[in-house]
């Protein structure tokens, strides 16, 4: 579950966002929209706690942010939050599968290479396991960034313009797999945009 209370941030003294309150419940799918500058990313941002709101309470996964600092935010972080962005943002001369083992890694979460390739193998990238990053298409490097977001069975998933990139089938593809991974684990799912392609696909929505 995540919930926005009273929330403003200011980036600079001519800078300042506040956002309506918001609540989604565990496992409901919900859009972020709004014009460009509007504050989607950077309420994204307060949700996975990449920034700490200026004023006002975030809860994500049911947790009050602001309770964790540094290292425990990360942690936190890297169990209960999948985050995937408008680009992958893998490391490039690594393989699949390193990229997916850091990931666990950095959760402080035992090395678990069967997980890695069930997750794999339920995106249908299997054959791509040992395949450098920089060796993927655009389609499947952003795959990999899905599996990579669920690996750790996320209590929510926040996701940022993810099919901006993609063509329609691609985009198909990636909203299928978010919405079935997301529903797997009875995740919370975020997906801040403005294609129109996603925004017929999800009635929750939260206008910016
Ligand atoms: N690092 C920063 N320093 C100063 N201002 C910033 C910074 N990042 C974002 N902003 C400003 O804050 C506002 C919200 O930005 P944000 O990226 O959250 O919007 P957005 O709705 O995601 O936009 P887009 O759809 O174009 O990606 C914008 O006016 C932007 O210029």
């Amino acid at each position: 579950m995540i919930s926005v209370q009273s929330v403003i941030y200011t980036y600079g003294p001519d800078k300042h966002l506040a956002f309506p309150d918001w609540e989604v419940e565990q496992g409901k799918h919900s859009l972020i929209l709004g014009g460009s500058g509007c504050g989607k990313t950077t309420l994204l941002h307060l949700l996975a706690g990449l920034r700490t709101p200026t004023g006002g309470i975030v809860k994500t996964a049911g947790q009050v942010l602001s309770e964790l600092g540094g290292h425990r935010m990360d942690v936190f972080r890297g169990k209960h939050i999948g985050l995937i962005f408008q680009k992958p943002h893998l490391l490039s001369v690594l393989t699949v599968e390193d990229n997916l083992l850091l990931a666990q890694y950095m959760a402080e979460l035992p090395q678990n290479k069967k997980r890695i390739r069930d997750v794999l193998d339920v995106l249908n990238l299997s054959d791509r396991r040992n395949a450098k990053v920089y060796e993927l298409s655009q389609g499947e490097a952003q795959r990999i960034a899905i599996a990579r977001a669920v690996l750790n069975k996320p209590k929510v998933i926040l996701a940022d313009e993810p099919t901006a990139s993609l063509d329609d089938d691609n985009s198909e593809k990636v909203l299928n797999i978010l919405e079935e991974q997301a529903n797997v684990y009875n995740a919370t799912l975020v997906i801040a945009t403005h294609d129109q392609r996603v925004k017929s696909r999800f009635p929750h929505q939260l206008k910016l």
